[in-house]
């Protein structure tokens, strides 16, 4: 016995076989040197098919040749190319006439069918022969043991038969011929070139199966386990071994193919629970030529999902949904600027909800953003949405999503609300105030239980959000008038933070106008210092009461930096013409008349003067609070910038 080396390129043939047919085929296997690999295998009692599995199993073979009942059993036994080595008519004429030289009684015995035409042949050749079809070797050797009985001497037959016979002393011929072992081998070598193409198939499909992440069982129409790849193994704690070939119905019940095999049934993005995780689930039926032959089960897991979904939304949050500022860039030394920042710092640091109040301009959304960088949300996603700029309907579609289908003109697949685009992340919800009564009951069901329903929908959605909200009007007003649901006050007004307006805080004035003057300069290509340039109009800017704040001071900058570009020299620099550039700066009414150099202590007193000490009267001259006013007025110096 030879075993063929594994690697070989060669195909492998494994020839099972009795004796008698293996040593008459010894000339034909050696024509094949060169062209295939070939084991002979001594396939007597009955041991050819634990052979042959084993052979199988090992990947030792691509092919069998075999004859007779050891063929047959092969085939119906084997998971794997069976070539048989076929007796043809003119085999057993050539065997008959060498027995016709031996006897004029001739036994045949043959596996399968009787040959009806042996009768004719009988004639031809006036000799008697009298013929036996055999099933099982058993059978053979009683089919056998009648012919001795009858006195034949010669039998022709198989090879078991044959060595019956020699066993018993008779003659045994045996009916093949060498064509017909060769064309056995022919027929298993083109077995086998086909076997190895489909194992190539296989092997590829195999390897990605094995490659992919998710787990997947796939089973024949009989509910037996053809495949199973190794995170599906993990998850079931059995290796490919004591699973494939195996029924389903041996695995939990919540794995069942059951409906897919027996009515098609599809299934995608089920919910299982398992092992302690819970899995996405998808059945498919698998078909040949529209016929279900079998059906796949394939399992996600719900967490990776979960990573995935966040890892798209932090790729998407890149792209649009990003907070761009940091504490370090906002500009103030006032000590309410300072203060508040000091809150926003300390906010930063927590989950909770902030309401942010100050006039419009004065940096609510730069605080927000800020907050949100210095947070462990930080490199996740910030969503702003203006809650003013949206007619009430679409504010609710935007922020909470919808079905397809939810209303005429609903985009297909539906849409996603910017709950769940921040997901993770901060959602910055400006003009909060503005927000239809309607819509504040809908956001507040969602803060409470974490999670939204897109229009339309049943299922909701879990949502891992902070809210920032922002106003600029009085909320606790709007309360009292009943045009902001008190719930809602309560749930966003965890923290507070108020951002003082600019006018308040005039120490805040020549920094920010330095800054953004020199940066609008630099813009346009000037080479002039900004910071000196500036210096004679301060203590204007500074009594200016900024109703636009610091978006206004923006404004104004780049107005003041395309004037000065007009000057090549700091001392042609027309101060006066400014006025026409900017006239709101030279307004009059409360405000310091053109070239009113006075400090904020100097306007403070005179203010009160003007309106007899009532504080309130001076503060509204003036526009800032009472409690501005009480430190202007308290200031020992002019304030440094
Ligand atoms: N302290 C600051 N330092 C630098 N820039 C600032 C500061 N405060 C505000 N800004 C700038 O002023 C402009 C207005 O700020 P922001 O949009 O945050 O104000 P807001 O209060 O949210 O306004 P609105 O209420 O109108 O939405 C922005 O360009 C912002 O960068």
């Amino acid at each position: 016995m030879s075993y063929p080396d594994p690697g070989a390129e060669l195909p492998r043939l494994c020839f099972l076989s009795y004796r008698q047919i293996r040593e008459f085929a010894v000339p034909v296997i050696a024509e094949y040197t060169g062209r295939a690999q070939i084991e002979v295998v001594d396939g007597t009692f009955g041991g050819a098919l634990a052979i042959a599995r084993d052979r199988v199993e090992r990947g030792l073979a691509d092919a069998f040749v075999s004859a007779g009942s050891n063929a047959s059993i092969l085939r119906a036994g084997l998971q794997a190319p069976v070539a048989t080595i076929q007796l043809t008519g003119f085999d057993i004429l050539q065997a008959l006439i060498r027995a016709r030289s031996i006897a004029d009684r001739v036994g045949v015995v043959m596996y399968g069918q009787p040959i009806p035409e042996l009768d004719a042949v009988k004639d031809l050749l006036s000799i008697e022969i009298v013929q036996h079809a055999y099933q099982t070797p058993d059978d053979a050797r009683q089919r056998f043991e009648q012919l001795r009985r009858e006195g034949f001497r010669v039998i022709v037959g198989s090879s078991l038969v044959v060595e019956f016979a020699e066993q018993a002393g008779l003659q045994g011929l045996l009916a093949y011929s060498l064509a017909s072992v060769r064309k056995g081998f022919e027929d298993a070598l083109e077995l086998a070139r086909v076997a190895r193409l489909e194992a190539g198939r296989y092997e590829q499909l195999n390897g990605v199966l094995h490659s992919l992440q998710d787990a997947v069982l796939a089973v024949d129409r009989n509910h037996r386990i053809i495949a199973v790849n190794p995170p599906m193994q993990k998850l079931l704690e059995r290796d490919a071994g004591a699973l494939v070939g195996r029924p389903l119905d041996l695995l939990p019940p919540e794995l069942s193919l059951r409906a897919t095999l027996d009515a098609g049934h599809q299934e995608s993005a089920g919910l299982l629970r398992l092992g302690g995780s819970d899995w996405i689930a998808n059945r498919t039926a698998i078909r040949e030529r529209g016929a279900i032959v079998g059906a796949a089960l394939t399992l996600y897991e719900a967490g990776r999902i979960h990573e995935a979904d966040t890892s798209l939304r932090v790729q998407q949050r890149r792209r649009q949904n990003t907070a761009r500022h940091r504490f370090g860039e906002l500009i103030g030394q006032s000590p309410g600027f300072i203060r508040a920042m000091q809150t926003a710092r300390r906010y930063a640091h927590t989950d909770m909800t902030v309401l942010i109040s100050g006039e419009s301009g004065v940096g609510k959304e730069l605080f927000a953003q800020a907050i949100h960088n210095e947070s462990r949300r930080a490199d996740r996603p910030f969503v702003a949405v203006n809650c003013a700029s949206f007619p009430e309907t679409l504010l609710e579609s935007e922020l909470f999503g919808y079905e397809e289908g939810a209303f005429t003109g609903s985009r297909r697949g539906g849409k996603r609300g910017l709950f769940e685009a921040a997901h993770t992340g901060t959602l910055f919800l400006d003009e909060i105030g503005d927000m239809p009564l309607a819509l504040q009951s809908h956001l507040l069901r969602v803060l409470q239980e974490r999670e939204v329903t897109r229009l339309g929908a049943t299922a909701a959605i879990p949502v891992d959000v902070r809210v920032i909200a922002a106003t600029h009007q009085p909320l606790r007003d709007m309360v009292a008038q009943r045009r902001f649901r008190q719930d809602l006050y309560y749930r966003i007004n965890t923290l507070q933070l108020e951002i003082p307006a600019l006018r308040e805080r005039p120490e805040d004035i020549p920094s920010l106008l330095r800054m953004r003057v020199a940066r609008a300069m630099e813009q346009l290509g000037s080479r002039l210092d900004a910071a000196d340039l500036l210096a004679p109009w301060l203590p204007r800017m500074q009594s200016y009461a900024w109703p636009g704040n610091v978006r206004e001071l923006e404004n104004i900058s780049e107005r003041i930096a395309v004037f000065l570009m007009q000057y090549a020299r700091p001392e042609d620099v027309d101060y006066g013409a400014l006025r026409h550039d900017c006239p709101e700066l030279f307004e009059g009414g409360a405000e310091p008349g053109p070239g009113d150099a006075r400090t904020p202590r100097e306007r403070a007193l005179e203010a009160l003067r003007i309106s007899g000490g009532n504080r309130r009267e001076a503060a509204r001259r003036l526009g800032v609070s009472r409690s501005t006013l009480w430190r202007w007025a308290n200031s020992p110096e002019p304030p440094s910038f």
